[in-house]
């Protein structure tokens, strides 16, 4: 059902200044009309959606009573900020949300004056409103204005390091801003840690101890009625009763926690921070992830992201599948594993239910550990279970990865411990768009001594991918595999270990030579079925490995070839430039070999279905016949004639 809302009130704000000419109540009502609009909107795009119906009073709360675009409101990772979109006049393209040449899921400075800081990776919203907030005092000069910055972060991106970074930065410069904890109890999985726990203590029900103490802290930031009101002053002090919260160890005045759904709450407090703020300031809101809408609130992960739905019942229209996702493929090949060799374990940076270590963890407890966003630590955590003789399998998307360089250089390469990376969303993945594409791995995991970088053709090699990472006792490993589900390839029981280093050929051809790293391999058989109707018959193998490259495959293809392509789901530097590296060293172009390296292009690709992604990126089955045709000078031929 896609019938719009009747929303009489949202259609007169067409802006965030319009929002000043409405009563308290009346934006109470307009909160109502902005959730009913977002849950319209996002069943019929799909998309992240309990994240932002959780916010909902508070985005029409901060844009009543800041002065945005002026005003820099940040929101971490961007998920819940559909919202914020609607009031910021991109309602009239709301329905394009994650869609090709749509609005993007995210928090996108290119979109909208109203976005000031782009996100989709979390935990960055802090250090970002301290830069603005440094640069206004330091008189910089943009068209929009610089007035106040205001970080809305949640309880689950607030795990995250350079969270506490930026606090430690922003306590120690004292510096007006605010930082919005949005605590509704959730990352996408309910949250893990000691963070979680201590948050949940400054709102338990705890005694009023030390009504004195408090009084002389956030409370004097307060308006007179909350001052008054025994019961809210009470609920406002809970911190302080439990002997003053971190955050104000660290700098930052704590108010909180108050009702995230309650404007009589939420205005008052704003306004009051607006008017009095001198430095940092922490406002601590309790929020329902999913809010007010009951097959999000009351699904397990409250509805974190959805596909395509029937607003009235709920039920998602999940497209059918004919084959396993690579996601199961590797949960379950690990669990086969695990079953046989009790040293293995697996960590998740938050991400239990999207790389398939949920199965684990109700297998393995003891085995499996969520170390909450938290990436940097995940991987040096890895490193040291390794150096303990642990056989840790460091699972993470390629793009959430990218946050733990450091560590995968400096605690795992360096001392060549055996951590296994397995690497889920590699390439493009589609709605998430840019900010997520699996792009960078081979290059900056292949470049690193010792480390073995493979990547699965299909879900069957990801099993004995799986299988060969657990056998490999001598230095780091890595697979890749895509997001999404596999070809439908027979798979055999178990994974068998593969020689490290060795690929396989497909098909034997002739005069072009075709060397997939990755499941492009499809796409590659299928240009090269094309390219049989056309007379030319392409040999077809596979690399397997990035690193260590198999120099014999290579070089033998190179030998027996006219021209050599290879083809990745990565950006350039990574298989098919230690390719040319080893063509170059070897001598091969002096013999005239002719070269070609299908990557990803030199840009960032927006938002779409994955092939139509990868047709952007020309690496779908058309382009690779192109490709054959142009190397071999045929498409060239055939322009002339024309
Ligand atoms: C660095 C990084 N790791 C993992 C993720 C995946 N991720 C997106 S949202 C999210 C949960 C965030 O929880 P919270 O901040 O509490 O927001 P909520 O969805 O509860 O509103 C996670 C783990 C990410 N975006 N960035
Ligand atoms: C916002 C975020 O980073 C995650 O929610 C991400 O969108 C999940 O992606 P998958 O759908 O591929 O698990
Ligand atoms: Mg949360």
């Amino acid at each position: 059902m896609t019938d719009r809302p009747v929303t009489p009130l949202l259609d007169r704000a067409k802006r965030p200044a319009d929002l000043k000419q409405f009563s308290d109540s009346e934006l109470t009502t307009l909160a109502r009309e902005l959730r009913q609009e977002t849950i319209s909107a996002v069943s019929v795009t799909g998309g992240h959606l309990g994240a932002g119906l959780g916010v909902v009073e508070l985005t029409v709360a901060l844009h009543a009573v800041f002065d945005t675009p002026r005003d820099k409101i940040i929101w971490d990772v961007g998920h819940q900020c559909y919202p914020h979109k609607i009031l910021t006049e991109r309602r009239d393209r709301i329905r394009t949300l994650r869609q090709k040449d749509g609005l993007s899921g995210f928090t996108k400075r290119s979109e909208s004056p109203y976005d000031p800081f782009g996100a989709a990776h979390s935990s960055t919203s802090i250090s970002a409103a301290l830069g603005f907030a440094v640069a206004r005092d330091l008189g910089g000069n943009i068209p929009e204005g610089l007035g106040d910055a205001i970080a809305v972060i949640g309880d689950g991106s607030i795990s995250a390091g350079m969270a506490y970074e930026a606090m430690n930065n922003a306590g120690h410069l004292g510096k007006r801003m605010i930082v919005i904890l949005n605590d509704n109890e959730m990352s996408i999985a309910p949250p893990v840690g000691a963070m979680s726990s201590y948050l949940s203590r400054l709102y338990a029900e705890e005694p009023f101890q030390d009504f004195k103490a408090a009084a002389k802290g956030a409370v004097s930031l307060l308006p007179v009625p909350f001052r008054e009101g025994a019961k809210r002053a009470k609920d406002i002090l809970k911190g302080m009763a439990v002997g003053g919260t971190l955050f104000e160890q660290l700098g930052f005045s704590y108010v909180g926690p108050i009702d995230g759904h309650d404007m009589n709450q939420l205005l008052p407090v704003l306004r009051t921070v607006k008017d009095r703020a001198t430095g940092p300031i922490l406002i601590h809101v309790l929020t329902k992830k999913g809010k007010g809408y009951a097959p999000a609130e009351q699904a397990r992960d409250k509805g974190h992201g959805v596909a395509k739905f029937n607003v009235v019942t709920g039920e998602q229209k999940k497209a059918p599948t004919n084959a396993p996702s690579y996601t199961s493929v590797f949960a379950q090949s690990l669990l086969q594993e695990a079953a046989e060799d009790d040293k293995i374990c697996a960590v998740t940076a938050a991400m239990p239910d999207g790389t398939g270590l949920n199965l684990f963890a109700e297998r393995y407890p003891s085995r499996c550990f969520d170390v909450a966003i938290a990436e940097q630590h995940g991987v040096t955590f890895c490193a040291a279970l390794a150096a303990g003789g642990m056989k840790p399998f460091c699972t993470m998307y390629s793009t959430f990865l990218q946050r733990g360089y450091d560590q995968v250089v400096h605690d795992v390469a360096i001392q060549r411990l055996p951590v296994r990376f397995a690497i889920d969303r590699a390439g493009l993945v589609g709605a998430d768009g840019a900010t997520h594409a699996g792009a960078f791995d081979i290059a900056y995991l292949a470049n690193l001594p010792g480390f073995v970088v493979m990547a699965a053709a299909d879900e069957a090699e990801l099993k004995h991918m799986v299988a060969t990472a657990a056998a490999h006792e001598d230095g780091p490993i890595a697979f890749r595999f895509p997001r999404g589900e596999g070809r439908g390839v027979d798979m055999p029981e178990r994974g068998t270990p593969i020689e490290i280093g060795k690929g396989r050929m497909i098909t034997q051809g002739s005069k072009v030579a075709l060397l997939s790293f990755g499941t492009r391999l499809e796409e590659v058989e299928k240009a090269a079925e094309a390219l049989e109707a056309k007379g030319i018959t392409p040999t077809i193998a596979d690399a397997r490995f990035a690193k260590p490259l198999d120099r014999d495959l290579i070089l033998s293809l190179a030998a027996d070839h006219e021209a050599l392509i290879t083809i990745e789901e990565g950006a350039v530097g990574g298989f098919g430039s230690h390719v040319a590296q080893l063509l170059a060293e070897e001598g091969v172009f002096d013999e005239g070999l002719k070269y070609r390296s299908m990557v990803l292009p030199d840009t960032f690709i927006d938002q779409a279905s994955p092939a139509d992604m990868y047709a952007v990126a020309e690496m779908n089955a058309e382009h690779i016949e192109a490709k054959v045709l142009d190397v071999l000078g045929i498409a060239s031929l055939g322009a002339q004639r024309a």
